[in-house]
């Protein structure tokens, strides 16, 4: 049974979809010495935003296939580290979205209201009606900054209240804007004309501190901030320093850029400043779907099916992926048929889609490709997830073309690759999902079953020369199970694939090598 470490509090409907395929540890609250420490008796790790699983964790990572995040953030994850090692890293990517969406909702009416404040005054004996006197939210312009599933969401909220939208996400289509009734404007308006500014961008280089003293100094005086996406993304220190001179209305504010927030946040204790730590989704609906979305993505991954919410990796639906195994084996194959026909190694991979292969993510397929050509010759462990970061750090280009149908009909994947001595092509096609076939070998003709052992031979058609490694064959005890001979014309060159039940015994190539008109031979294993 593989392993998995729950290391951040997930909800109990996923632990047990977990438990079906795997032994799982759930261990909160580790120091990150004694996660390093352990990572490496795990195939998987689920976390949440706790759990900090930094390159010095990832280090020790030596058997981990895939890391959950039981969330939308990732970034308390080094995903470039882990798409270098080829982890493949899973989140849920809409689990939340409803309750990151409805707490951002909350504090716009919390701040509007003066809910804390007053109830806090309560609690300590006092009812004072005029000083927590409010505004209504209705009539009053809302700017959103990323408009994504969140963004969105809180929207469609505000608007019911109301609410005009001022919108900004460099990434949102004019007509989208249109469609959802906000006005796409820049930054600067955004900040000037808002009264009430909420952002919902994850946490990158671009939107670390994107407001700072400097932005925060166009606003309104009477602008109050919303942050319910990560911490910093609005600068603590210029944010608390704002509310304090009263140069604005005031922020509510869910998350901190040290988690938990230490005492000396500077946030922390300013009457027009709310918090919450890190609420946004914490609901029990949306811990339930995040953590069933990712036990599911662990338990698939785990037993080879793909992830449908890959961070590090293109993702694709269950039937996409049904629909393209076929082609993925297929391009491994002829990827690895390449590299080990080679001495020189690959300098540039094309892969080219001849004819109709519809909606198919060749994408996915071309990775295969590279998958192929460097599973036998890197020292690191390859796989999708980092198959394409391998090659570009070795310097092998890597480009994929699509062309019209072959003669043939049926769709044709052609493999080129560059290596000292020019380009090798090597084309194949899939019959069924089973039936899969390389056809062309440096434009020989051939119809191979690309598996178990096979001798490639290059060699002049004349008669004895396949005979003599027959022969050669049958005297070291290797048993021929197929043979396909293509040749450009009768007694010029011919190229063989021997598909063979055994490996053959050393130095039983060079003996082939050296049989009069033998121009090449190689033995593969596919
Ligand atoms: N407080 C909490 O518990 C929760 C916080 N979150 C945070 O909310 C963030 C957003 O979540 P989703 O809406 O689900 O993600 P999303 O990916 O659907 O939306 C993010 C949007 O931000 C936009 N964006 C990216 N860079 C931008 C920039 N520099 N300026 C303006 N827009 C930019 C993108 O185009 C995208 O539309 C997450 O990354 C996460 O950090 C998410 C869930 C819960
Ligand atoms: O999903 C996200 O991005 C969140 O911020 C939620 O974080 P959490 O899982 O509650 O620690």
């Amino acid at each position: 049974m593989p392993r998995v470490l729950v290391s951040d509090p997930i909800a109990p409907e996923g632990i047990a979809i977990l438990k079906q395929v795997a032994d799982v540890d759930v261990k909160t609250g580790l120091p990150k010495e004694e996660l390093a420490s352990i990572i490496g008796e795990y195939d998987a790790l689920a976390v949440r935003s706790e759990t900090k699983v930094t390159a010095e964790v990832l280090a020790n990572a030596h058997k981990l296939k895939i890391i959950g995040r039981a969330g939308v953030g990732v970034d308390n994850i080094d995903v470039e580290t882990a798409t270098k090692r080829g982890i493949l890293v899973v989140n849920s990517p809409e689990g939340n979205t409803l309750a990151a969406a409805e707490l951002s909702v909350a504090m716009l009416l919390a701040l509007a209201r003066n809910i804390p404040q007053a109830d806090q005054a309560l609690r300590n004996g006092e009812w004072k009606r005029s000083k927590y006197m409010g505004s209504e939210v209705y009539g009053k312009s809302l700017g959103v900054i990323g408009l994504g599933k969140i963004g969105k969401e809180v929207v469609k909220r505000a608007q019911a209240f109301g609410m005009s939208i001022l919108g900004y996400d460099p990434y949102l289509k004019p007509e989208q804007a249109e469609k959802l009734g906000i006005r796409l404007v820049d930054l600067p308006t955004l900040y000037k004309e808002s009264d009430y500014i909420t952002v919902h961008v994850p946490k990158t280089k671009e939107t670390s501190g994107m407001i700072g003293a400097e932005q925060l100094a166009t606003m309104k005086p009477t602008v109050r901030l919303i942050n319910c996406a990560r911490g910093g993304i609005i600068d603590e220190a210029a944010l608390a320093q704002a509310a304090k001179d009263g140069k604005i209305g005031g922020a509510a504010i869910d998350v901190f850029t040290t988690e938990p927030a230490p005492a000396d946040n500077p946030l922390l204790g300013i009457p027009t400043i709310i918090t919450t730590p890190h609420l946004g989704a914490s609901t029990e609906e949306a811990q339930v779907n995040v953590a069933i979305d990712i036990a599911e993505q662990i338990a698939d991954v785990l037993s080879g099916k793909p992830a449908r919410a890959a961070v590090n990796m293109p993702s694709v639906s269950a039937e996409v992926l049904a629909r393209i195994q076929p082609y993925l084996t297929l391009a491994e194959k002829i990827g690895s048929l390449q590299s080990q026909l080679t001495t020189s190694g690959v300098r540039a991979i094309e892969v080219v889609y001849k004819g109709d292969f519809g909606d198919l993510p060749t994408l996915h397929i071309t990775r295969g490709a590279v998958k192929g050509v460097l599973d036998t010759v890197v020292p690191e462990s390859v796989n999708y997830v980092n198959a394409p970061g391998l090659a570009a750090s070795r310097g092998i280009n890597i480009t994929e073309s699509r062309t019209g149908a072959d003669e043939s009909g049926s769709p044709v994947l052609t493999v080129r690759a560059e290596t000292q001595s020019g380009w090798r092509e090597i084309s194949g096609t899939v019959f069924g999902p089973k039936d899969i076939r390389i056809l062309t070998i440096d434009g020989y003709r051939v119809d191979v079953k690309p598996e178990g052992f096979l001798l490639v031979t290059k060699h002049t058609d004349r008669p004895g020369v396949i005979g003599k490694v027959g022969t050669l064959l049958g005297d070291k005890g290797v048993n021929i199970a197929g043979m396909h001979v293509g040749r450009e014309s009768e007694g010029k060159g011919a190229l063989m694939v021997l598909l063979i039940d055994s490996a053959i015994p050393d130095g039983g190539v060079e003996e082939i090598l050296k049989i009069d008109g033998m121009e090449n031979a190689r033995q593969v294993q596919l």
